[in-house]
């Protein structure tokens, strides 16, 4: 029977083994090189032993990425055989949104991923959208009643003219889309107003904090918010505002609309509710009573699917004859609409996605990402998983500002693994960012930011994870806010890094920053006070590379000195890290 989907092998290119195997020999030389140069005991061994740890934690990191681009492979799916072999034998499939908060997950927003995914190209009988909001809020109740009954004119306009993507709140906002034909026009135009107005309702009812009585009669769901409770404290609640199995339920074309579900798990102070696990646990127990699809997908509230036919394809994994039964996932990948040209963040998944994920299928697919993804009900109910993860990102933080502190013989010929290992691998990850859509800048960006990572989010990671081993500390989660005021906006589209708050995490960029810039200086100096012969002595390699540090941190400078909106690093941090700074220049004089 013709397979519902194709593997093909991706890449593996000869140009892309070359580059492996000679910088994995090249590690194999620097380790050589420590091996065989072990400095005595008071010479410098502790500094040894240190770049040691940093060369073996790299060279384990390494070997651990190229796992992951060595035999690449892409799939191929076949929706028409999907449909000639299926027809309406099609399975249900749940969807679950999670929100969390209407004050930093706007609804109307919300609604816009609640409706991309209603008007997926699925027949509607099937087809569950499960809403739960962890704010137990009526205005996301509110929300969602009008965002049932806009539906019953979005959705057949989607699949009259075959509409891509199917966020309203996207698909408006793009003036590309604005149909020539006068008679598409009108429809359009109706669609349109309906939606503003919408929206509009909507962001003024969340805006006053209150749903006006009058609405109130409309649904008998709101009447669950007569008995007070807070986002915090509140019996479990459930409403259905559109049940599909209902024959009245029809859209504006006479269709069956999906099935569409409120849900706000009970809580209470005493119990833990573990967010949005918590959420995705309560969405199984709902969905198992008022739906119980084989086929549960799970997006984030602020995300929208931009292919209608997601489903479909999904499907053609989980129902090939031949290796559907041993997948237990579809996960797809997630990209941000809103990034600028050179990524000032550095988080385009785009290397993530185009390289990674597909070297990753080879061993059996990637992670769960927490969004975008397909499962069978019955893996997330029927089996456990032991998962033991543990990173220790610790070691190779530690080690890293120790790079500048030894010296290696600058005409020795060792320093040639150094050099090729150092040059070939920021090389290779150039050329993997540019091949795979970004820009010179992003690439430089991302370099930035992965520093940036590691000193602060990664190392806070690891400090709260050891305290929570310990038993200090729970886990915590801050749900991100998806709303920024207008200057903020601004300097984002400029491509400005936004500080503003004297968050401890700046303490850290600026401190290591400015210790670079004092340290890069210091070594000038020296070079310019005694003279060439210290360069060729060592100096060398720890100028170019406190000098690049330097240049990658220039946005840090600028905003500790000399911008002045904002966003700018404000001056208690840069204070602080002058401080820290003096500290450390002080303290091995004493
Ligand atoms: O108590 C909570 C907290 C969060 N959420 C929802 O969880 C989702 C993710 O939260 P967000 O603040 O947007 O976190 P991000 O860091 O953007 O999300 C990434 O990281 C999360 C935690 O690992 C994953 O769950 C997400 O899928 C992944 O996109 C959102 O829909 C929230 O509404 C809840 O339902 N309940
Ligand atoms: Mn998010």
């Amino acid at each position: 029977m013709a397979r519902l989907f194709a593997t093909e092998k991706a890449g593996g290119s000869a140009l892309y083994k070359l580059h492996a195997v000679t910088v994995f020999a090249g590690i194999c030389l620097v380790l050589c090189y420590r091996a065989t140069h072990v400095p005595a005991a008071g010479a410098g061994r502790a500094a040894w032993l240190g770049m040691l740890a940093a060369e073996l934690w790299f060279g384990f990191y390494w070997v651990i990425t190229q796992s992951v681009r060595w035999c690449p492979i892409r799939r191929r799916t076949f929706k028409d055989r999907l449909a000639a072999r299926y027809g309406d034998r099609l399975p249900c499939v749940d969807i679950f949104v999670c929100t969390a908060d209407p004050q930093s997950e706007p609804p109307s927003l919300v609604m816009a991923t609640v409706l991309s995914l209603m008007a997926y190209n699925y027949p509607p009988e099937k087809l569950n959208v499960y809403l739960s909001d962890d704010g137990g809020s009526i205005l996301t109740f509110y929300a969602l009643w009008e965002t049932s009954a806009f539906a019953k004119h979005w959705l057949p306009f989607c699949r009259r003219y075959n509409i891509e993507p199917r966020s309203p709140a996207v698909y408006f906002a793009d003036s590309d889309n604005k149909p020539n034909d006068p008679r598409t026009l009108e429809e359009w135009s109706v669609v349109k107003d309906l939606y503003e107005g919408m929206t509009e309702r909507i962001d003024s009812v969340v805006r006053s904090g209150k749903v006006p009585e009058e609405m109130k009669v409309n649904h008998k769901g709101f009447s669950e918010w007569n008995t007070g409770g807070t986002s915090k404290d509140h019996h479990p609640i459930v409403q259905i505002l559109i049940d599909g199995k209902d024959k009245g339920a029809l859209d504006s074309g006479g269709n069956v609309l999906p099935t569409l579900v409120y849900m706000a798990r009970e809580k209470r102070p005493q119990y833990h509710h573990n967010f949005k696990a918590g959420a995705m646990n309560a969405l199984i127990r709902v969905s198992s009573v008022i739906s119980k699809s084989p086929i549960i997908m799970n997006v984030d509230c602020d995300m929208y699917s931009n292919n209608s036919d997601s489903i479909r394809e999904a499907l053609c994994f989980f129902l090939d004859e031949e290796m559907g039964h041993k997948i237990a996932f579809v996960q797809y990948p997630q990209n941000y609409s809103n990034m600028t040209k050179n990524n000032i963040y550095g988080n385009s998944f785009s290397v993530i996605n185009q390289v990674e994920f597909a070297g990753l299928d080879t061993w059996g697919g990637p992670l769960y990402i927490g969004t975008g993804c397909f499962h069978r009900r019955e893996i997330l109910c029927g089996r456990s998983f032991n998962k033991d993860y543990k990173e220790d990102w610790d070691q190779g933080i530690k080690t890293q500002h120790r790079i500048d502190q030894t010296e290696e013989k600058i005409m020795s010929p060792w320093i040639m693994p150094f050099i090729y290992v150092f040059v070939v691998k920021n090389i290779y990850s150039l050329y993997e960012a540019l091949t795979s859509g970004d820009t010179l800048r992003g690439w430089w960006n991302g370099q930035r930011m992965w520093l940036v990572k590691r000193i602060t989010s990664y190392l806070y990671a690891v400090i709260e994870n050891i305290r929570k081993l310990l038993g200090l500390s729970k886990m915590g989660f801050v749900v991100s806010p998806k709303v920024s005021d207008e200057d903020e906006s601004k300097r984002y589209e400029q491509e400005i890094m936004e500080f503003g708050t004297s968050s401890p995490e700046y303490v850290i960029i600026a401190t290591i920053a400015l210790l670079n810039f004092v340290c890069l200086v210091g070594g000038l100096g020296q070079i310019l006070t005694s003279g060439q012969n210290m360069l060729w002595n060592g100096l060398l390699p720890q100028i170019v590379l406190c000098g690049l540090l330097v240049i990658i941190n220039i946005p840090i400078y600028e905003a500790m000195f000399l911008r002045e909106d904002r966003g700018r690093i404000p001056y208690s941090v840069t204070l602080a890290s002058v401080g820290f700074v003096m500290m450390a220049l002080f303290v091995p004089i004493f």
